[in-house]
């Protein structure tokens, strides 16, 4: 009999995305129109192509490869805050995503229109809101800066408040890039505590990052970006593994 698994959560299919080098580039409305197979022109480079995977609700995946190969890229691409030039990624569930320092924030907003503001667009009434604001505020350690325009806090108190309320979406899926590196020691163990317990509740975890412990405390399946394109997928060890041997040969042919 064949079992039945569930539905995936995420697919992408033969996913591609180019950008323009030395220019930021966003697609437009117009883009939207001018067909899906759009050829690279000159200047341009595919940041990311002929992405294929799929996965299952309660999947934790780590992300590895070298700077630039697309890693946070991958996770915009599944956030939806960029689109495919190439492909297709279908996410069937809400998505949480940490992904950069910003979180999404508004600079000239302060700590507590913030909060309000993204746990809104997420979906929560202010009555949600007012019951968590506390709970957010605490676990961010920021009574003291509530008032104050998010743009002045500093980098590893942005970091703060932007992971204590995307934890608290009660999204499905939780996208984390890099961010949490920025924190201090005591309150990375206080975000890795959370991750556990969200993992533990059923949610998917893509986390992007360089650290080796984090990813095989978290995953048990990676995937390895190498120039845009998806050279592994597999178990977390065995990623990691390839990833390292590629890496040490790649720095013992680039030695004098
Ligand atoms: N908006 C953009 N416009 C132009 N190029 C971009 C844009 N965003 C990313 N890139 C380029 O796409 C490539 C992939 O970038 P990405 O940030 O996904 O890499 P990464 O693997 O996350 O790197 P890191 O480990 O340094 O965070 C890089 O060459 C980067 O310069």
């Amino acid at each position: 009999m064949p079992q039945n698994l569930p539905e995936p959560v995420i697919v992408a299919d033969n996913l591609g995305i180019h950008f323009k080098r030395n220019r930021r580039r966003r697609r437009n409305f117009k883009d939207l129109f001018a067909g899906q197979r759009r050829r690279s022109r000159p200047g341009e480079f595919w940041a990311l192509r002929n992405i294929s995977f799929t996965v299952q609700p309660g999947e934790a995946i780590g992300v590895v490869g070298r700077n630039g190969n697309g890693k946070s890229t991958l996770l915009k691409l599944v956030a939806g805050v960029l689109f495919p030039d190439e492909g297709s990624v279908h996410v069937s569930e809400g998505v949480a995503p940490l992904i950069e320092i910003t979180g999404g924030f508004v600079g000239d907003l302060t700590v507590r229109d913030n909060v309000y503001l993204t746990a809104g667009l997420h979906g929560l009434s202010t009555r949600e809101v007012n019951q968590l604001f506390d709970e957010i505020i605490a676990f961010a350690e920021l009574e003291d800066v509530v008032d104050t325009p998010y743009k002045h806090l500093s980098s590893g108190m942005k970091v703060r408040i932007a992971f204590a309320v995307i934890s608290r979406l009660d999204e499905p899926i939780l996208l984390v890039d890099e961010v949490l590196a920025v924190g201090d020691k005591a309150f990375r163990d206080k975000c890795h505590t959370k991750i556990r317990q969200l993992l533990a509740e059923g949610k998917t975890l893509f986390l992007v990052s360089h650290n080796e412990k984090d990813l095989t405390t978290f995953c048990t399946r990676g995937l390895y970006l190498n120039k845009g394109e998806l050279v592994a997928d597999g178990p977390i060890d065995e990623i990691i593994a390839r990833y390292n041997a590629d890496n040490e040969s790649a720095s013992k042919s680039s030695e004098p």
